[in-house]
């Protein structure tokens, strides 16, 4: 497994980095690095330390913060960025941003399990202009071109 550079910002994060729940698992859970409780009212945004800094030094990764689908499905905790993306060459504390989309105040919990961190393959590219494509079977065709069922 590739090894990722992280920094323990908390000493509560020492001895308790993030670990993969199950041999499948793709993310890694982001604990509320908080020193209290707080509650987020309904539309209101946060950002929520983590304890963590990684540096994943290699531009053909980046790192994603992704909401858990618990909290997102069951009490409207889902992102105020949507997804969080994590170049590769920072090296600051991750940080969620965390809006309370729902219609009820929500307590976050200090250290409770907030958000995950997915590390995925990333393809930098630079551009090769042309005035015309190779005719592709798609062609520009999209938004449901290819029929409904
Ligand atoms: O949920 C997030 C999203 C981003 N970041 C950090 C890591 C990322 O590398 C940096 C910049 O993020 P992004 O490029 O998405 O934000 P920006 O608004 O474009 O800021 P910048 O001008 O610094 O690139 O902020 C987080 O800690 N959490
Ligand atoms: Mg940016």
């Amino acid at each position: 497994m590739k090894k990722l550079q992280v920094k323990v910002l908390d000493e509560r994060m020492k001895n308790n980095l993030p670990q993969y729940a199950t041999a499948g698992s793709a993310g890694l859970d982001l604990r509320a690095c908080l020193d209290e409780a707080i509650t987020i009212e309904p539309g209101q945004t946060v950002l929520v330390p983590t304890g963590l800094a990684i540096y994943l030094d290699d531009p053909g990764y980046a790192a994603l913060i992704l909401p858990r689908s618990g909290l997102g499905h069951k009490h409207g905790i889902v992102l105020g960025n949507l997804v969080g993306l994590i170049d590769s060459d920072y090296q600051g504390q991750l940080m969620v941003s965390t809006w309370n989309r729902g219609q009820t105040a929500f307590k976050l919990e200090p250290m409770e399990r907030l958000a995950q961190l997915v590390i995925v393959p990333v393809a930098q590219v630079e551009w090769a202009e042309v005035e015309e494509f190779t005719a592709s079977e798609r062609g520009a065709g999209g938004f449901g071109s290819t029929g409904r069922a």
